[in-house]
């Protein structure tokens, strides 16, 4: 599914062992939504795409492939946001630097989310407080091409609503955006076109 014009995103023969080979593009502002059965290979396409997983074939950032880039470059720009996300310190807070203060605090008020959570225990957080500062912090990066594995998994309608309003602003400021979701529904809400997953081979819908 290679197109002409310059991609921000492109795969090209991308697989493991769990599926592929892979070749697509995705262009700046596009959503793309992956959909499957549960075992498909959704989660290890997206981080073969982040560089996460062992792989052959390459991703390519607008034409310069990940090979020619030091990993944490290009994990820095292309960011994997877990279903699970880990957290390694104590609190959310502790996960930013001080210069993401204005930008953490405008997000999570975006999303519905009083800014004393961030001094919370990470433990004592609900898991749709936890996934949605998940979203912030991988917000905070500043990606150019951002890889949710079921971000809204957790969440009450409301909050999806506000998650999706988010992710539309950042579509519409040129990032790119790959999507797994077992929602129809929200795949139909945010993306322009549907990746169908099946045991590691992929149609587009
Ligand atoms: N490192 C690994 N070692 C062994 N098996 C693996 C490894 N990574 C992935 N798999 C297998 O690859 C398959 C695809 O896993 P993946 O997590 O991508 O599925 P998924 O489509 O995201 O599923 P779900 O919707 O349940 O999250 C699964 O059968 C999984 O067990």
């Amino acid at each position: 599914m290679p197109s002409t014009s310059a991609a921000l995103l492109s795969a090209r023969g991308l697989r493991s062992p769990f599926g592929g080979p892979f070749d697509f593009d995705v262009q700046a502002g596009e959503c793309v939504a992956i959909q499957g059965p549960s075992g498909a290979g959704k989660s290890v396409l997206l981080r073969m795409l982040a560089d996460l997983d062992p792989h052959e074939g390459e991703a390519s950032l607008e034409g310069r492939s990940n090979k020619a880039m030091p990993a944490p470059a290009w994990r820095s720009q292309v960011v994997y946001q877990a279903a699970e996300p880990a957290w390694w310190e104590a609190t959310a807070a502790e996960h930013f630097e001080d210069a993401q203060r204005a930008f953490v605090e405008r997000t999570m008020s975006a999303l519905g989310l009083a800014a004393a959570l961030l001094d919370s225990e990470i433990d004592r957080l609900s898991t749709g407080e936890r996934q949605r500062l998940a979203l912030v912090r991988s917000l905070a990066a500043q990606p150019r091409v951002l890889l949710l594995d079921e971000p809204t998994a957790a969440l009450d309608p409301e909050a999806v609503a506000r998650a999706e309003a988010l992710l539309r602003s950042c579509l519409a400021q040129g990032m790119a955006i790959l999507i797994v979701t077992h929602s129809a529904e929200q795949a139909g809400r945010l993306a322009q076109r549907i990746f169908h997953l099946d045991r590691g081979r992929l149609t587009t819908i």
